[in-house]
């Protein structure tokens, strides 16, 4: 997702460190169609829907319901037949686009969606292709409340067309400029980072690895909970079932990681985000049930983590950048609990914890200065508690070295069990009331403005390709 003011890189890493020009950005405005003078009207076609599969969350969702009654009418879903509202933002692969179905399903409430269109022949040229088709499968994989659901996805021209959920709440970015001090209270921010955990537990269970978590890419949905969003710098592996009856020794774990972190195809430098990316059966990643035997009771428990994928692309945003990416010394699951912790101390501080001068100074301080933590005032006993609690969690998150950072060995359930996150019910978390609920706002302005009824002739009219995707 785009940041406001913040630079980013996508730099692919050969064994050294690289310290990247500063200048250099991937926030480049694509702007579809403005190089170009004609695009030809073929219609939309459909070249797969993962409505057919199944997305139990979302069972009884009207948008979900609208989709597969429309695809159930038309046969398939083509760019035809929606209406693109507004662009709601542009990042480095394409833009996002407020749609509704053309012509609304009778008896459903009218639903938006979020259409993210890329420029096929535009990506090719910039070698960025695979990403796109990366995202494009991650994000037919995913049925989990924070993550996206990809309704339909089709091919209009040179243009690929994803549809996912819409999340009128904007990022936590902007979230966070609003809140006094532009900070979030202690209570906020373990929300947040909670469902963050969980939206991360579940992506690595599938066996990928998000390495792109920071304020802009949660995006609050309707309800107010999270949604993650934008997997194109993410990367998946095979994940192997495995049982382990007894806690691996960090000395196992050491082993393990010499001995599958560093196959061939996975080390392979200047092939980024992909370089994990192909089924390759040797490097095994993890999904691991270990029993703990405390005070004579076994105590299964659920640890899904691809600790064994690596991935040498020195791929994210220079703030949240893990050492070990910095470095190139190649990187794993590990990266999302480091990028936890930086997310945790900018909600807490307003700022990341390393921030230099410039994007060099940053990387020099990530891998170098030890982390500290601004001054407060505390208003009550309590806080000041949760100061302490959230500060020591956050130290394990940040620890430089990833076998020893919290969640290299057993995942999300270490994390899990700090005791910042005592008293969370997990599994009942997607009910609690988020600390901002959008929906209000949604109300007052956006139904007021995209509402309102198209006439018989605009609901009938054939839908063309504009000659510049931006004019609708
Ligand atoms: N589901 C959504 N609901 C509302 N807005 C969205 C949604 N998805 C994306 N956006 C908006 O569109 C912008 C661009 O989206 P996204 O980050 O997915 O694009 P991208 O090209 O992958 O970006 P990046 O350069 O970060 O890789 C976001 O900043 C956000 O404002």
């Amino acid at each position: 997702m785009a940041a406001v003011n913040r630079d980013e890189s996508d730099y692919d890493s050969s064994s050294s460190i690289t310290v990247p020009d500063s200048s250099r950005s991937w926030m480049s405005n694509l702007s579809f169609g403005s190089h170009r003078s004609s695009i030809s009207l073929c219609s939309a076609s459909e070249t797969s829907f993962y409505g057919s599969q199944l997305k139990p969350h979302k069972a009884n969702q009207a948008a979900w319901e609208a989709m597969k009654r429309l695809r159930r009418v038309k046969g398939q879903v083509g760019l035809d037949h929606f209406r693109l509202l507004r662009r709601l933002g542009s990042g480095d692969l394409g833009n996002v686009y407020l749609c509704q179905i053309r012509n609304p399903v009778v008896g459903l409430p009218q639903c938006f969606y979020a259409m993210k269109v890329v420029d096929r022949e535009a990506l090719a040229i910039r070698k960025k292709l695979q990403r796109a088709d990366m995202e494009k499968e991650i994000l037919g994989m995913l049925d989990h409340p924070f993550l996206p659901t990809l309704y339909a996805e089709f091919e209009a021209s040179h243009y690929s067309c994803l549809v996912m959920e819409y999340c009128p709440g904007g990022d936590l970015y902007a979230v966070r400029q609003r809140q006094l001090g532009k900070r979030f209270n202690i209570s906020s921010a373990k929300f947040y980072a909670a469902e963050i955990l969980m939206a991360l537990e579940y992506l690595h269970m599938m066996g990928i690895v998000y390495r792109d978590l920071k304020p802009e890419n949660v995006l609050v949905r309707e309800d107010g909970h999270i949604m993650l969003s934008d997997f194109d710098l993410s990367f998946k592996c095979d994940v192997v079932p495995e049982l382990q009856r007894s806690k691996p020794s960090s000395e196992d774990i050491d082993n393990k990681f010499e001995k599958y972190c560093l196959t061939p195809s996975c080390a392979t430098p200047m092939h980024p985000v992909l370089s994990c990316f192909s089924s390759n059966k040797k490097r095994v990643s993890t999904t691991t049930i270990t029993e703990h035997v405390d005070g004579g009771e076994i105590n299964p428990e659920m640890v899904a983590e691809p600790i064994n994928a690596r991935s040498k692309s020195f791929v994210g945003t220079h703030e949240y950048l893990a050492p070990e990416v910095i470095s190139g010394q190649g990187h794993g699951s590990a990266v999302d609990w480091w990028t936890l912790g930086v997310f945790l101390y900018e909600m807490l501080y307003g700022k990341t914890p390393f921030k230099g001068e410039n994007n060099e100074k940053t990387l020099i301080n990530i891998l170098k200065q030890p982390l500290t933590f601004p001054r407060i005032r505390f208003s009550s006993m309590k806080e000041f508690e949760e100061t302490v609690k959230v500060q020591d969690l956050i130290s394990k998150l940040l620890v430089k070295n990833p076998k020893k950072r919290i969640g290299s060995l057993k995942g999300s359930v270490e994390i899990k069990r700090h005791e910042f996150f005592k008293g969370v019910n997990w599994a009942l978390i997607r009910s609690v009331r988020p600390p901002e609920v959008p929906r209000d706002i949604f109300k007052m302005r956006d139904r007021r403005v995209y509402l309102q009824k198209l006439s018989k002739e605009e609901r009938d009219a054939p839908y063309q390709i504009p000659q510049h995707f931006d004019y609708f």
